[in-house]
């Protein structure tokens, strides 16, 4: 279920970029920021405030799971402010689509005095988490996933966690380790996670998570690879103001690309943890100018659009828009390294075949990526799985190429408080551009 955006059409005419857009943005908060704040907050010593807080779908049900825990997380400003709770009783949370929902809540959980549910939209029941729940287990906590190993499940909490060393394969996701992580100092022995199997992806996100609880006073070792220890000792309350959130930056700054104009997005962080900082090299290498500009970031199209041959292991989330950009170059590409991607919130290489393919892209998949050469694109309707990225690929190709409809565009509410809207906005004739509304 997504959140419906009343005046907003299904499928959604995605609005042309006629003409260069010349646009200043500021952009909602980071959701990975967010939801790991949130997560530090409740488990914190003291109240805490997460200032410019993300307000989407998968962060207000961060803030609900943290509720339904014993918390108590006051959402009704900008700055949403966390008082931790007593964890004792029974809760239910509903992960919806939300992977960091289903992942940072059960080791959290496992610290409650009760029987803690947890359940989702019906594709979240197919996303991974049976290697946090078996570490949980390793780690002292008892579990019921029914031996499913993924959603519904059951943790039931005792008061505390016995913690420890435990062994988990996180090349399916970044965030079974950040999940141990969160909640590790709050466990007697603290929590010792050594990784073994094939790379862990997107490891950016797991240094935003050892920079964040270093911020909250824990101490992380983290000076050998594939292993992340975490001192027992209190968490300290600690008030963080999040920063734009630059992932979903990517169809913003893809606009200047594909229209030859600028976009420049406020408020972009001179240092961050957040994997879409790399659309600044990702971008210039397709052959846009990227420049740290008075008001932010500043991308400028050239009116050339060069295909790239990258890896994207460390930033899957970039890779549905950097496919849609892909798919409207002038010479091949090969996106490599995002097997994993198949886990997110659809199987993302198979849609992303699927949907470009559709609109006349000659797109192929390979089991850990696709590959795409130039082809003239048509209209038509571009099938988004649920998935707010696939939206934003759609709302990119669209912006390019008449007649694209992209279904349940309110898909994107899962990290952009009305994105068809401020998307249109952009490209109104006030802005320079001629969209039809
Ligand atoms: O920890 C996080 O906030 C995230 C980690 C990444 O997950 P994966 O490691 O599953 O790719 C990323 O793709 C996701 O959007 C957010
Ligand atoms: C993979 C993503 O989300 P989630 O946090 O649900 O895993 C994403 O936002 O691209």
């Amino acid at each position: 279920m997504t959140t419906p955006t009343a005046t907003v059409l299904d499928p959604w005419p995605a609005p042309r970029a006629t003409d260069p857009v010349d646009v200043v943005v500021t952009l909602p908060g980071s959701k990975s920021l967010t939801n790991r704040a949130l997560v530090l907050a409740a488990l914190a010593d003291g109240p805490s405030v997460v200032r410019r807080a993300l307000r989407s779908r998968d962060t207000t049900l961060m803030a609900a799971a943290l509720t339904s825990l014993g918390s108590v997380v006051d959402t009704s400003g900008e700055d949403w402010a966390v008082t931790p709770g007593a964890f004792d009783r029974d809760a239910t949370v509903d992960c919806g689509l939300a992977g960091t929902v289903m992942r940072f809540v059960p080791p959290a959980a496992g610290l409650a005095r009760g029987a803690v549910s947890f359940d989702g939209d019906p594709h979240m029941r197919s996303r991974p988490v049976g290697e946090v729940l078996a570490a949980l287990r390793t780690l002292g906590v008892s579990v019921d996933d029914g031996d499913r190993g993924a959603l519904p499940f059951t943790v039931h909490g005792t008061g505390s966690v016995r913690g420890g060393t435990v062994v988990v394969d996180a090349s399916a996701s970044s965030q079974f380790i950040s999940a141990l992580l969160l909640a590790g100092a709050r466990y007697d022995l603290g929590v010792d996670v050594r990784h073994d199997g094939k790379p862990v992806p997107s490891l950016p996100h797991i240094d935003m998570t050892v920079a964040m609880l270093r911020e909250h006073g824990v101490a992380v070792d983290d000076s050998d690879p594939n292993r992340w220890a975490v001192a027992p000792g209190p968490i300290r309350a600690l008030d963080h103001v999040i920063e734009p959130d630059l992932s979903n930056a990517a169809p913003f700054l893809a606009l200047a690309a594909v229209s030859g104009g600028s976009v420049t997005v406020r408020d972009w962080p001179q240092h961050t943890t957040q994997a879409g900082d790399a659309l600044r090299d990702l971008l210039s290498r397709m052959g846009c100018a990227v420049e740290r500009v008075d008001a932010g970031l500043r991308v400028t199209g050239t009116g050339t659009l060069e295909g790239i041959d990258a890896d994207l292991h460390d930033v899957g989330e970039l890779a549905p828009a950097v496919a849609a950009l892909c798919a409207l170059a002038s010479s091949p590409s090969h996106l490599r390294g995002i097997a994993h991607i198949r886990g997110h919130e659809t199987d993302r290489l198979a849609a992303l075949a699927t949907e470009l393919g559709g609109l006349g892209a000659d797109v192929v998949e390979h089991a850990d990526g696709l590959s795409l050469r130039p082809a003239p694109l048509h209209g038509g309707v571009f099938h988004t799985y649920a998935d707010h990225r696939m939206a934003h690929a759609g709302a990119i190709v669209g912006a390019a190429v008449d007649g694209v409809l992209v279904e349940d565009i309110a898909t994107t509410g899962k990290t952009f408080p009305d994105f068809a809207g401020f998307w249109s906005g952009l490209l109104e004739p006030a802005h320079g551009a001629d969209a039809p509304r």
